[in-house]
Parts: structure tokens; sequence; C-alpha cells
């Protein structure tokens, strides 16, 4: 790849959609990247990010609103400068797969277009389908034609948006280890490529370079280079650390969305609205300071978290919440300080029991561990203290709830409404937000969690998580 030679360059690019409300949102801000000659460069990102708008936009489909896409000029003769293929393979059903192709090349003779033709279908393995209609055709056939036509007329650039993602995984793969195959031909026309996908694979498998892009609005986030040879080896250690690389950047954009403040109140509004509600109407006037103070706390605390944006997801410890309970209370009760050690010798217990109700009540916000110390924080005492159960149930949904795999696995299910949602769907989220842990473990532990603060309901039989009335 010629490093040096730039072929498309974005600057300041943003682009901005009408709501159906009839608001403006800005979907894509202050874009700045280079596509370099002979590069293939990937866009992964959350959906909703912008990824296609931002594509589009490159291959002049749509029209920033503010900043400028500019291809380097002038492109080599008889080459045009991009060419796309679309998720849907976009072709014409009355026509057959020649003349689909052929549409791409309105400038040639009829024999000219042949000859490119000819060609083109033997590189892409559709010989003797030539005429045949698109719906004669399997999925990955037609994809292969949608290859073609953008291929055919040599573009220096090859946008391609989810081209996979319709077919069925053995034929995506199959499509794809053709893509590399010709990606990898020494006398490729096509300068460069890129594509946009949600799957880690197809990225790590074909890309130079992936850029990552955050959400509302979509900014490139992280950018990840991969100098690996192709046919890539999944198993080798050098793809292994690169995909953890994007494990590891999506994960953080994924907390990012979930630490979102905008995300927070729109997905969660009933656990404000229920605090809210139950604060009016408090009689005891102790128990109002207590929840206020709290809740400022809390607030503070909150806030803190999302403005600063921790990038860190806490795996959730696998204990039960009485032993928290208990260990805060006791907290609470003799000193609010105390050594690990000594707190193990009077509960009679070993460190390894008492350490992980210590690590959950500190994720929970309840202690902190400086050093061997273990120490009651402020929430914790006022958690401890207070007597009404109802309020202190709400203080510990509330704490249970800040943690970013429950919450957002909290809003899944609460977007599902009553349908619930899949096991599977919750595990994977939990894969993907921490791919280091034991995904079994942290499921179970978010159970019986969800289920002791009353947040979520887990039908054994459907495999389905809902959100209790
Ligand atoms: N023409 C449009 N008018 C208004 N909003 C739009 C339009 N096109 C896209 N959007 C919105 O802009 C945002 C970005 O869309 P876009 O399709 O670019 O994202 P994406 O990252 O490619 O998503 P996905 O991975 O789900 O395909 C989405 O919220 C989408 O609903």
């Amino acid at each position: 790849m010629n490093k040096k030679k730039v072929v498309l360059s974005v600057r300041s690019l943003c682009k901005d959609y009408r709501r159906p409300n009839g608001n403006m949102f800005t979907v894509l801000e202050g874009i700045n990247l280079d596509i370099y000659d002979g590069e293939f460069l990937a866009l992964v990102g959350l959906s909703g990010s912008g990824k296609s708008t931002l594509l589009r936009c490159m291959a002049g489909l749509l029209t920033p609103d503010r900043g400028t896409v500019s291809y380097a000029t002038p492109s080599p003769e008889n080459m045009q400068l991009g060419a796309f293929v679309f998720q849907s393979f976009a072709l014409f059903p009355w026509m057959t797969i020649r003349e689909n192709i052929a549409v791409s090349m309105p400038k040639l003779t009829r024999n000219e277009q042949n000859v490119r033709i000819d060609r083109i279908i033997q590189l892409v393995g559709l010989k003797g389908f030539e005429d045949a209609f698109p719906r004669e055709l399997s999925g990955g056939m037609r994809q292969r034609v949608s290859l073609a036509r953008a291929m055919v007329s040599d573009p220096m650039i090859m946008f391609m948006d989810e081209p996979f993602s319709a077919l069925d995984p053995l034929t995506s793969e199959s499509l794809r280890a053709e893509l590399v195959r010709i990606w990898s031909q020494a006398d490729r026309k096509i300068r460069s490529c890129v594509l946009v996908t949600h799957r880690f694979e197809e990225a790590l498998q074909l890309a130079d370079r992936i850029l990552i892009l955050s959400s509302n609005p979509g900014t490139i986030f992280h950018s990840i280079e991969i100098n690996l040879p192709r046919p890539r080896m999944p198993n080798s250690k050098e793809y292994k650390e690169i995909e953890e690389q994007l494990e590891k950047a999506f994960g953080l954009l994924h907390l990012d969305k979930v630490t979102d403040e905008h995300d927070y109140e729109t997905l969660v509004p009933d656990i404000t609205q229920i605090q809210k509600t139950k604060l009016n109407q408090e009689k005891n006037e102790n128990t109002l300071k207590n929840k206020e103070k709290y809740t400022q706390n809390e607030g503070k605390k909150g806030k803190d978290s999302i403005h600063t944006k921790q990038k860190r997801v806490k795996p959730l410890i696998n204990t039960n919440l009485t032993l928290v309970e208990g260990l805060v209370s006791r907290l609470s009760t003799e000193d609010e300080e105390t050594d690990l050690y000594d707190l193990c010798e009077e509960m009679g217990q070993s460190v390894d029991q008492v350490l992980p109700a210590v690590a959950a009540g500190e994720t929970l916000g309840f202690i902190t561990t400086p050093g061997i110390r273990v120490v009651l924080t402020e929430q914790g005492r006022l958690f401890a203290t207070e007597h009404d159960t109802e309020v202190r149930s709400e203080m510990m949904r509330s704490a249970i709830l800040k943690l970013p795999v429950v919450y957002s696995i909290y809003a899944l299910v609460k977007n599902a409404g009553q349908e619930g949602l899949e096991a599977d769907i919750a595990i994977e989220q939990i894969v993907m937000m921490l791919p280091f842990e034991d995904h079994d473990v942290q499921f179970q532990t978010l159970l019986k969690w969800c289920r002791y603060a009353n947040l979520l309901i887990y039908d054994s039989d459907e495999e389905k998580l809902f959100v209790p009335d």
C-alpha cells in the first residue's frame, strides 16, 4: 500500500438529518480522514452511529452539510472515481446478469463492455450465468453480480455497505474469502476500498485499517492498523491481539453509550420517576433528609462517572447481596473503618470468603478499600442507616442499575417490552462489554442481583428476561 498517496480526503465533515418530529440532529460531526492508495479501510461502530451516512457522503451519494470530500485528481485515465456495493444487491430484476453489469459502463461500446464483463465474470466465479436473471441466482451469486458491477468499471475506490450481511454465514464467508483473493491479486485495478460492517471478523480479515465510529454524533473514536498478510489466520497470536484491541475499543464505545446521560434518562425514566414520586410521599422528615442526601450523593457520583466517561466496565462480583448488606450493616454499627484481616477474623471466615462481598460492596459504591482497610462510604452509611425498607430497596436498585452491564441489559429488556429479551442477546451484550470475563458467571450473577433488587425477572422455560410490572 502506498501510504503516501492519498486518494480521498474528508475534512471537517458534518451531516444533519431531520427527525420525524421535525427537529434536526447531527449524525456526523467533524470527520477528518484520508484514504490511501491501495488501502482497504473498514468502518465499524454501533448501529445508528452514521457509518452508512459517512460512506454515502464519501461516495458522493449524499452531500455533507458542512466540510468537504475531495478525490485526488486527476484520476488515472479510464478510471471511474467510485463504485458502490449495496447490502440489498440492488440489481435490476428485468435485466440479465450481463446487462446488469453493463449498466456501470455506459460510455463503452458493446464490444468493449463484453470484454470487460467476460473478465470480471470469470474473476467473481459467475461463468455460465451471464444470461440468467437475478431471480434465478442464489443470494450469494447475486451479491457476486453486485460486486462485479462495481468492479467492472475499474473504480479508483469501491465503497461497500454491509455487502455480506444479507447472506447466510457460509455464503458470506466464502464470498469474503473470494474478495480477499481478488484483493490480493497483484494486477487488481481497484486502488482502494471502504467497507462498512458490523462484523468484526470481516473487518479483521479484510482491512488494512479499522476506524471505529462513536455515536451521537458520529465521530472517529479509534483507529486500528492491521499489518498482517492475507489470508489472515484467526488463531495466530497477532490476529488475536488485534481482535482484542478491537473488542476493547468497542467495549469502551459501548460504555460511552450506556453512560450517556441522555440515554440514561430516556431509557430508564421510570426509576428516576419512582424516586421522585416516592420522595414526595415521604412523611418522615429524617428519612427525607437521609434520602435527599443520598440522592445528591448519588447524583454527584453518577454525574462524575457520566461526565468523565469512566472507561473500564466493571464485572459483576459473584456473591450474594445479602452478604454485602450484612457487611455494610456491620461496618455501620461497629467501626466504619476496619482492617480486612480483622474483619475476616471477626466474621470467622477466610479472606477469599469475605473478599467477594467487599469487592461487590465496592462496586456498588457502599465501601472503599484503601490498602487493606475496609471503609464505609457516605453512601454505604446512608444505606445502612436507612430504616424504611422501600427506600432501602430503592437505594440498592439504584446502585445496581448504575453498573454499566446491568444498565445496558436492563435497557435492552425494557426496550423489548412484553416480548421479553432472549437470554442469548443479554449474554452477547455481556461478551461484548466484558470480553475477558466468564460470561456465564456474569449472566448468573446479573440474574441473582437483579432478582434480589427486583429489577428483572428471568423465565427459564422461555429463556427470556422481563421487567417486572
Ligand atoms: N434520510 C434520513 N433521514 C433522517 N434520519 C436518517 C436518515 N438516514 C439515516 N438516518 C438516521 O441517522 C442515523 C445514522 O444512520 P446510518 O444508517 O448512517 O447509521 P449506521 O451506523 O450505518 O447504522 P446501522 O449499523 O444500523 O446500519 C440513524 O439514527 C438513522 O436513523
